[in-house]
């Protein structure tokens, strides 16, 4: 008898999960998988849960219910140390994009390599160097980030996220501030960084042409309903998809 292939294990699992912000639910039953090598866009309107869902992702804050599993694993199993390994799988780059003032672009790279690898100063550098080559800030290196304009300093942010060589890389909206072509430019990262190192991206953002642009799979939160109403490839959403989720995407589609 024909069997079917095994389904391989999702990198993210959520199942059930019930999320507050400040206090206060903003979204319930959420289920959903990210495999392998996926691009997952999170998109709704403003303050419908977003950021607060990443930061659940992440493991940043502990669910009203439900779980995250990241390759299989209880984000909140085990000892503490076990959280910080698990956490240290994830790439995040969060909406203020923050590098440290006092210290070079370079020294903020070369920081969580200090941190978590044990590797020499010189090799931190040479990786803190390709990682902005990698995003197109060679020569970068000793520049103040107050030095940057706001699309370097994004960029910055995300060869930052970049640096410890994450398989999972979580961004929260990261084209927030800059012009269509810098933020097509940034799409166009994120699509090289799952092709040639098959990096798994989840990836808030307003912006239709990145959704578009980058999402294998859109997942869209309601506020009114207060969960997920709709989840598929953008394509499929803006044609068939509930009638919240087409206005939405049509936003970006129009004459
Ligand atoms: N620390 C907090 N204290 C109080 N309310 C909060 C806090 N953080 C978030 N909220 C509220 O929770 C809701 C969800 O916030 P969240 O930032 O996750 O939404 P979002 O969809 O990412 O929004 P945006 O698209 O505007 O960034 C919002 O109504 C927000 O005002």
């Amino acid at each position: 008898m024909l069997q079917s292939p095994p389904t391989p294990m999702p990198r993210i699992q959520v199942r059930g999960l019930a999320i507050q912000a400040g206090g206060r639910l903003v979204q319930q039953g959420l289920d959903f998988d990210v495999q392998a090598g996926e691009v997952l866009v999170i998109m709704g309107a403003s303050g419908c849960g977003k950021s607060t869902l990443l930061r659940h992702l992440v493991g940043l804050q502990r669910p009203v219910a439900g779980t995250v599993r990241i390759d299989g694993d209880d984000l909140h199993a085990g000892s503490a140390a076990a959280q910080a390994a698990r956490r240290r799988r994830f790439g995040v780059m969060f909406q203020a994009g923050a590098l440290w003032s006092a210290m070079s672009l370079g020294r903020n790279l070369m920081l969580p390599l200090q941190l978590f690898t044990g590797l020499d100063d010189a090799e931190c550098a040479r990786r803190a160097r390709y990682k902005l080559a990698l995003v197109g800030l060679d020569g970068a290196f000793d520049l103040a980030p107050a030095a940057l304009s706001g699309g370097m300093r994004k960029r910055a942010a995300l060869a930052r996220a970049l640096v410890l060589d994450p398989t999972l890389l979580l961004l929260d909206e990261p084209g927030a501030g800059l012009d269509p072509a810098n933020t097509a430019r940034l799409d166009e990262l994120v699509l090289n960084l799952r092709h040639h190192l098959g990096t798994t991206v989840v990836m808030v953002t307003h912006e239709i042409a990145s959704i578009f642009a980058v999402a294998d799979r859109a997942l869209f939160l309601d506020d009114h309903a207060m969960t997920m109403t709709a989840l598929g490839p953008p394509r499929d959403l803006l044609h068939s998809g509930p009638p919240a989720v087409r206005a939405f995407l049509q936003r970006g589609t129009g004459p």
